[in-house]
């Protein structure tokens, strides 16, 4: 039978444009914080896909912006096991237990090079997350759980603008696992709690609790208003994906579409490690995100993998801590019962 409209071939391609475009779009704003399309123009783009997929369900893919919000919320959720780990990092309080911990991973390595350097790292204050990706799409998110263990929250995760249902590359590993932080940015952290606030309802007593608890809401509707964002930290593949060296995974994240906290740090010696840390206590107020601490890491993949971890922590890494901030804005110790 004759078309009257265009072909079908001709829509697949509108469609598969509209997708471009709308990701494009997406990964300008909300990964690179760079826009590069008028909302409005956003938004009649976005429809015009929404409709063609209407008319055409069969063009809808995985990595569809329409795909991000599902509107049929979870009845709970399914424990998984991680293929990998989610290791916690080992804690330091002040410089001399930073420099404990030097010695201890330097009697352990056989033989350091002279030029063994660190990355630091801004400690996010917000709720680990575990992504795994299957050629490229995004296949299943987890909170961080037991560590082996968590509890599958894909719906939700997908709903993260700055999470990419797509990785960013014409040649995808068969998997790959990405670890990091959702967090709230503390301007919507505010925004939320002046909301919660009129309508009577019981305050987040922080930006972390409140990330961990939107990323545990049943209804995919709800963490998508929340508007919670993401930073990746640590990324783990098939073997040529997984021999990088620290700062070069964290560029290897963001190449591949990721948000990655920008303020990283190469550091050669614990001098520039201890300054970083002393510079970013005063700087890091001004962020428009809370920090906890600092993570210092080997920047040598070599070292990372001749030292490997104990049971729970990596021995190439720490996390050098802030004092805990004085008297929260809230009670802390009263817990309200939502
Ligand atoms: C170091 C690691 C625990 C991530 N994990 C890894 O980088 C990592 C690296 C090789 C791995 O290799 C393995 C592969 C297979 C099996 C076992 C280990 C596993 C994890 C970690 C934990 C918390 C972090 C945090 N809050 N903020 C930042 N900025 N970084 C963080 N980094």
């Amino acid at each position: 039978a004759s078309q009257t409209g265009p072909t079908t071939t001709a829509i697949a391609q509108r469609a598969s444009e509209l997708r471009q475009l709308l990701q494009q779009a997406s990964y300008a704003y909300y990964v690179l914080d760079q826009p590069v399309m008028e909302d409005a123009v956003y938004d009649r783009l976005y429809r015009e896909l929404q409709d063609l997929e209407q008319q055409h369900p069969s063009l809808i893919t995985p990595d569809s912006p329409t795909q991000r919000v599902g509107e049929q919320p979870a009845t709970g959720f399914e424990s998984v096991q991680h293929r990998i780990p989610l290791y916690s990092l080992e804690n330091a309080f002040d410089a001399e237990e930073l420099r404990s911990w030097d010695q201890r991973w330097r009697k352990l390595a056989p033989d350091v090079p002279a030029d063994a350097g660190y990355v630091c790292e801004l400690k996010i204050d917000g709720a680990a997350i575990a992504l795994s990706y299957e050629n490229g799409l995004l296949v299943r998110g987890a909170t961080r759980g037991d560590g082996t263990r968590g509890e599958e929250i894909t719906a939700n995760l997908r709903t993260i603008k700055s999470i990419p249902l797509r990785l960013q590359t014409d040649q995808p590993p068969e998997w790959l696992e990405v670890r990091g932080e959702a967090f709230l940015s503390l301007t919507r952290f505010k925004q939320l709690n002046t909301e919660r606030e009129k309508h009577g309802e019981a305050l987040f007593a922080n930006p972390r609790n409140a990330a961990a608890g939107t990323l545990r809401q049943l209804d995919p509707r709800i963490v998508a208003e929340r508007q919670l964002d993401f930073f990746a930290y640590s990324i783990q593949g098939p073997n040529d994906w997984a021999n990088l060296d620290q700062a070069a995974s964290l560029d290897c994240l963001q190449s591949l579409g990721f948000r990655v906290e920008p303020h990283r740090q190469t550091c050669p010696t614990l001098a520039e490690v201890e300054q970083y840390f002393s510079d970013w206590d005063a700087r890091r107020r001004d962020l428009p995100y809370l920090t906890d601490g600092v993570v210092v890491k080997l920047q040598s993949r070599r070292l990372q993998d001749e030292l490997g971890f104990t049971q729970k922590f990596p021995r190439w890494a720490i996390a050098l801590k802030y004092p805990a901030d004085e008297a929260p804005t809230q009670l802390q110790h009263v817990t309200v019962q939502v």
